[in-house]
């Protein structure tokens, strides 16, 4: 529990959102912003902004924001991150195992039944769509995968000039090759490669360039090269810049202390502190709450922010985003004669095709309907490029429907499932952590209410709020029935929730402080189910991630869950941003942790080196921005 950040939380919302409320005609970046609110001071320098009290300058402090499939990283100062893709290549050890982690999230073999049940679920789907009607009322007309089939029977691809396009040799590198450039790493040339971050977290498994020490080696170079060469920063020079990093919504304990010491000992910035993706997206959208939702590539999120607090009990983080999209189009192009027979998802390049294919085409807009003229090109080093105009139809919409029919998505493998934020394992270096606070405070709370002849109507709050599911890290109390239920650092299985379903799922857990009396020596907080919060939840739905792209998704979703919001919950209206302020959904989460690195009231949050040696990793539990 950190009483420091427990101070700041509603302050730091509060200038977040003053500060990304400027209108984005007068941003530009983020010195515009900052210039506008009147805790900040601008130095001279045009493109200096001055923290006040403070002698950090915004252009010295560096974001980042790892993902499964891309790193966004960037000066607090720039407008938009550097957007990479988070991978590094390096060339195979002299007989060692090859090691290759896909681009897509590969499809697995389906038993017969299996195959059938993805089948029906997709047709069952079309029955929906062809029942469903455009927006001025008239009645959509679908199309089927046969039409499809006949459409593209006579396709065949146009011939164009040999391609320049060149692949990368181990002879062309020394170390190791980063970024898009991994793609192209020739295949013959035995590259081992790591993608350090998979479905939302670090990519531990148990092949070559698994263990823990590697992902951090593999992040280490990723980073430090992007800090070299894209930010140009030489890594002498790190001791005076800070970094920002952003973590998963629902984070593993043990990969933050080791994300702090790579931080901080390793590429050796002067300070760092991290900030949950899911605070950060409010403060990019500048909102106090909101019921966010982080549709990745490999993931899709789900948590209630309130105040810059991602309540625990609310976070729902599911296995399944962009990518399984993806294969499931390139499924059931496969199902409607795709021209494009030779395309194989494992291969990167193909991967990156169907990707952009899926980004340009597929949609959930009900005005779209009938074939649809999807144009692309196959290239190849050395052989001549192919132009392929096809059509498709409503497997442009099938494929992201996946998210409110996740039984589709058992073509990426059958044992996905949604998790919650695991409890705090007890780490030796910190004998005061969560664990000890819980023991102390239930302890405490059985004394108070030996002591005092509790009236049963308080008691009846806490039982109800236990047994709805309250379990915010505000509340040790409380906290502490919950830990009981769930062995530590083990991650909470839940069901594998359609997007809809996890939103309602989260919101239904959620939760509010409030404080009973003061008489003892430290406050017992209990956790009363809030109707109200609940209700400002429905009425705020942050869209954030690059999935969150699809157009007419934010249309899908509010029919969806306007028929399930439960009556009493039921707000005036249900608004469900996406892209706030006509920022990329992808980059919210990025300029939200951009924004509060430069707030005069962040500045008690960071974590220095030497302290960070002498005191470890109770000083993320004391300043880190959310309950350790
Ligand atoms: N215009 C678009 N329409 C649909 N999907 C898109 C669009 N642009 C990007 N995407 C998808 O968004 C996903 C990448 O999103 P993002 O960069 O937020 O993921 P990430 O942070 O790397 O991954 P994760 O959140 O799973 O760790 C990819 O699957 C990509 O295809």
């Amino acid at each position: 529990m950190s009483t420091l950040a427990n101070r700041n939380f509603k302050s730091i919302s509060q200038s977040a959102q003053s500060m990304a409320s400027v209108p984005e005609q007068n941003k530009g970046t983020l010195e515009a912003q900052s210039a506008q609110t009147s805790s900040h001071a601008v130095s001279d320098t045009q493109d200096e902004f001055k923290v006040m009290g403070s002698s950090l300058t915004t252009k010295k402090l560096v974001i980042i924001h790892p993902g499964s499939k891309h790193l966004r990283i960037g000066r607090a100062s720039d407008v938009n991150p550097h957007t990479i893709l988070h991978a590094i290549a390096r060339p195979r050890r002299k007989d060692g195992p090859l090691h290759r982690d896909p681009v897509l999230i590969p499809t697995v073999v389906l038993s017969k039944e299996n195959k059938l049940l993805v089948d029906e679920m997709f047709q069952s789907m079309r029955g929906t769509l062809q029942s469903c009607l455009r927006s001025d009322g008239t009645p959509r007309p679908a199309t089927s995968a046969q039409q499809v089939a006949t459409a593209n029977k006579q396709c065949t691809p146009i011939q164009g000039s040999v391609s320049k396009l060149q692949l990368v040799t181990k002879s062309d590198v020394e170390d190791y090759i980063i970024g898009d450039q991994v793609l192209y790493a020739h295949p013959m040339d035995q590259f081992n490669v790591h993608f350090p971050f998979r479905h939302g977290d670090l990519n531990i498994h148990s092949g070559v360039g698994g263990s823990m020490s590697s992902v951090l080696a593999d992040l280490e170079t990723i980073w430090g090269h992007c800090i070299v060469n894209l930010l140009e920063i030489p890594k002498s020079e790190l001791k005076h810049y800070r970094a920002v990093l952003v973590i998963p919504d629902i984070y593993n304990r043990l990969f933050l202390k080791e994300l702090v010491s790579l931080l901080l000992t390793h590429l050796g910035f002067g300070g760092c502190f991290l900030l949950q993706d899911h605070v950060a997206a409010t403060f990019g959208a500048g909102l106090g709450a909101a019921c966010v939702v982080d549709l990745g590539d490999q993931k899709t999120s789900v948590s209630c922010v309130e105040d810059a607090l991602s309540q625990r009990a609310t976070r729902i983080r599911l296995d399944y985003g962009g990518s399984d999209i993806t294969q499931s189009f390139h499924y059931l192009l496969q199902r409607a004669g795709f021209p494009y027979k030779e395309c194989q998802p494992q291969h990167p390049l193909d991967a990156a095709l169907l990707t952009r294919i899926k980004e340009g085409y597929c949609h959930l807009n009900l005005d779209f309907c009938g074939l649809r003229d999807v144009n692309f090109v196959v290239e190849r080093p050395g052989v001549p490029t192919l132009r392929f105009h096809v059509k498709v139809g409503d497997e442009l919409l099938l494929a992201p429907l996946g998210l409110f029919n996740t039984e589709v998505f058992a073509l990426t493998g059958q044992d996905k499932r949604g998790q919650g934020q695991a409890n705090a394992s007890g780490d030796p270096e910190d004998p005061h952590d969560a664990n000890y606070l819980r023991e102390t405070s239930r302890r405490a709370h059985k004394e108070a209410l030996e002591n005092q002849s509790a009236s049963a109507a308080s008691m009846d709050t806490v039982e109800n709020s236990t047994n709805a599911g309250g379990q915010g890290d505000e509340d040790l109390v409380v906290d502490s029935l919950a830990a009981d239920a769930t062995p530590d650092d083990q991650p909470q299985q839940q069901l594998l929730y359609s997007l809809d379903q996890a939103i309602l799922h989260s919101i239904e857990r959620c939760c509010e402080l409030f404080f009973e009396n003061s008489k003892y020596e430290f406050v017992l907080p209990f956790l009363k189910a809030s109707d109200e919060m609940k209700r400002r939840m429905y009425s705020c739905i942050l869209l954030v991630g690059g999935g969150a792209k699809f157009e007419g998704l934010s249309t899908w979703l509010h029919n969806r869950l306007l028929l399930q919001i439960p009556f009493q919950f039921r707000p005036e209206q249900t608004e469900i941003i996406v892209g706030p302020k006509e920022m990329d959904p992808s980059m919210v989460a990025w300029k939200g942790a951009a924004i509060m690195s430069a707030l005069e009231s962040g500045q008690e949050l960071w974590i220095r080196p030497a302290e960070w040696k002498k005191i470890g990793v109770r000083l993320l539990r004391e300043r880190a921005p959310f309950y350790w």
